[in-house]
Formats: structure tokens, C-alpha cells, sequence
């Protein structure tokens, strides 16, 4: 089937298709969401399904898909695509994980009708609990590479993000997991959590393209001190610091961000190209140099010392369970 091609035959979008059977057709409607189609396919709705069309339509409006961790939610009324990660039991980026994001995020932008995305989580109390640790420790010097230089691809893609991106931190959000949320374009988070690039913690160094972030929204004296130290920001803290734009009760963080979308009603072109001016040389600046990037997190992360670190800090982790 043609994407743009309208299922009901109703004139818009070239060649005629035609169905035998009406519950495919209201499936290939919801796939294509084609919403200037609708008006004229009321008709075609009840007549071939004997359904009612609001309930039709609310079925049009919402399509959900599920894969490799990640939900994609689209309401093709508004244009904005909920992104939700859901990989227990706290959503670390591994390899598979950060390939996913990265195809989706593709087919996202790609797009014709989605004007925006809210990337958040489906787990309790986590947004992100940022690189997968196991990733780095002991690890296979092939899949390493991989798993690196598919973060950097991943994070290219969502930092220069042409749609508008809003983070809906419903969870803490460490080190990867800020990383994510500080490369939308605006971030609302829920009271009680923690975010913030703790990566001293582990005995390891925040990337410079993560640090580059840090200091233009912190600024470099508050960004020194917080990457020295690790320290994970309060909710409330993140507030005052502007490492978010809102603190709202847990319940309503979706709807602060949906309603914060619906409030910029701006020319989509003029900010899109605002956003690429301002963000460009940081995201070209990673795409010039992954190579060698590359290069210095696997030789640093394969020193003993650091190895040692992370492996006592997975064991703390373990621990805190006992
Ligand atoms: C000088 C040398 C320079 C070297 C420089 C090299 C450059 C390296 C750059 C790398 C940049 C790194 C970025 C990162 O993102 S590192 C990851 C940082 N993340 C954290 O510190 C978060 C750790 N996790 C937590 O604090 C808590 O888990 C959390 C608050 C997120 C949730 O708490 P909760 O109590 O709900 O859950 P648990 O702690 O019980 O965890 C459940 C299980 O999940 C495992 N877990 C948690 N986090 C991770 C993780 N990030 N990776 C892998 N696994 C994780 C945890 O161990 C539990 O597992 P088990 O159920 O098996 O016990």
C-alpha cells in the first residue's frame, strides 16, 4: 500500500484502494493517518463497518506500536508522537536498546505527520538510568566499539532533532538518562527524582559532548563543580538551576508537557532552523571526530583502574538490595 494513499477511496491521495474486508481497511486508515481524510470518510465508516464513527475515530486518532523496548504512541489529531521507554528494570541504554532509539527516532522524523515528540518512560520511578554498565565492564573490545558509537549516532540524531522534542522525566535520570532529557528541547520533570551527569561516581568522565550540554544550560562555574563532584540534582534543585523548565506532581507531567506542546503554535520551519543554528556545531563537532572519540572511550574505559571502579560500583548496586 502506498503511505498518503487514503484507505476510504475517497478521491485524496491517488490510486483507488479497495477492501473486502472492512476491518482492514480501518487498519490500514489508522496506519496511514491521513486526518484530512476523515470528513469525507465518515460516510464510507459507517456504511462498511456499521460502527459508530466517534468510536472509529478515537481508534483512528491513537495508533500504538511496541518494539525492542520502546513504545511509539501517535495521535495523528495533534501530531505528536509519545516515545516511552520501557525496558526494565531501570531503561540502561545498552546496545540493542540505543540501535532501537536510533531507528526510531528515524522513522519518527521521517514522519510526514508528526510535528513532535514526548520521550519518556513506561517504567516506576525511572526515566533513565543511563548507560548500561555491563556495557563497559569486562567487556568485548568489537561489541564496545559498537555499543559506543552507537550512542554517539543515537544522540546525534535526537540532539538535531528538525521536530520539537520534550522530555517527560517521570523518574531519576543519571549521567546517559540526563543526557537524553537535557537534548530536548524542554523538559518537565516530577517531583522527587534525581538527575544530573554523576559519572565521577563511577570512577569514569562525562564525554565532552556531554559536558558541552551541561555547561551551556548550568553555565561553566556550576557546571564545574556539579561534574567534579557527581552530584545528582534534586527535582526541585534541577528547577532552580535550569536543568528543567517545570517540576510538576508525578500524575501530571504528561499533561503539563502536552499542554506546554500545544502552546507553541510556531512556524515549524523558522524553529527548526532556529534550533539547528544553535545546536549544529555541538552535534558536527561529535560527527567530525567519532573515530577518535571512539578510540579514547575504549582505551579509557579498558584501564584497570577504571574497570576496578565500575566493577565495585555494579557491585554496590547489587548490594543495595541485600
Ligand atoms: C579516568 C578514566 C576515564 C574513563 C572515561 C571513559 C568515558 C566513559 C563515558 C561514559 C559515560 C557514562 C554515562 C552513564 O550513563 S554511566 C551510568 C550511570 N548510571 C548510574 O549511575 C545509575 C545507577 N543506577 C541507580 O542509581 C539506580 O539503579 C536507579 C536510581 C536508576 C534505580 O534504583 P532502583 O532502586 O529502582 O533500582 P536498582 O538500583 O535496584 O536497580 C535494578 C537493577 O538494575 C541494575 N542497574 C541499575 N542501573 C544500571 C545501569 N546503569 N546499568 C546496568 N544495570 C543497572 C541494578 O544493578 C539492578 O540489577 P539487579 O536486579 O541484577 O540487582
Amino acid at each position: 500500500m502506498r503511505a498518503g494513499t487514503c484507505a476510504w477511496n475517497c478521491g485524496r491521495g491517488g490510486s483507488p484502494l479497495r477492501y473486502a474486508n472492512a476491518e482492514r481497511s480501518m487498519a490500514a486508515l489508522r496506519t496511514l493517518r491521513f486526518p484530512s481524510c476523515l470528513a469525507f470518510c465518515r460516510k464510507h465508516v459507517n456504511s462498511i463497518t456499521g460502527r459508530s464513527f466517534a468510536k472509529c475515530q478515537a481508534r483512528f486518532l491513537s495508533s500504538v506500536t511496541e518494539r525492542d523496548g520502546l513504545q511509539v504512541s501517535h495521535n495523528s489529531n495533534t501530531g505528536v508522537v509519545t516515545l516511552s521507554m520501557n525496558k526494565p528494570p531501570v531503561n540502561s541504554l545498552n546496545l540493542e536498546f540505543l540501535q532501537s532509539m536510533h531507528k526510531t527516532l528515524g522513522e519518527i522524523q521521517d514522519d510526514q505527520d508528526c510535528r513532535a515528540v514526548i520521550l519518556t518512560s513506561g517504567l516506576t520511578n525511572i526515566f533513565c538510568a543511563g548507560l548500561d554498565i555491563t556495557e563497559m565492564y569486562q567487556p568485548d573490545d568489537k561489541r564496545l566499539r559498537e555499543f559506543w558509537t552507537s550512542l554517539q549516532d543515537m544522540w546525534i540524531r535526537l540532539y538535531s532533532f528538525p521536530k520539537t522534542t520534550m522530555a517527560a522525566i517521570t523518574g531519576h535520570s543519571p549521567a546517559g538518562g540526563a543526557l537524553l532529557a537535557m537534548s530536548c528541547d524542554y523538559r518537565v520533570m516530577a517531583e522527587n527524582f534525581t538527575i544530573g551527569l554523576n559519572e565521577t561516581k563511577l570512577g569514569i568522565v562525562a564525554p565532552t559532548w556531554f559536558i558541552d550540554l551541561y555547561v551551556g544550560i548550568l553555565g561553566q562555574r556550576l557546571s564545574e563543580l556539579a561534574l567534579q563532584t557527581g552530584k545528582l540534582f534534586t527535582s526541585e534543585e534541577a528547577l532552580k538551576v535550569g536543568l528543567v523548565d517545570q517540576v510538576v506532581p508525578l500524575n501530571d507531567v504528561i499533561p503539563t508537557v502536552e499542554k506546554e506542546l500545544s502552546e507553541w503554535k510556531i512556524p515549524a520551519l523558522a524553529r527548526g532552523m532556529t534550533k539547528d543554528v544553535l545546536r549544529r556545531i555541538y552535534w558536527r563537532k561529535l560527527q567530525e571526530t567519532q573515530d577518535v572519540d571512539t578510540e579514547s572511550f575504549v582505551f579509557l574505559i579498558k584501564q584497570e583502574k577504571v574497570q576496578q571502579t565500575l566493577g565495585l560500583y555494579l557491585q554496590s548496586l547489587k548490594n543495595k538490595k541485600k
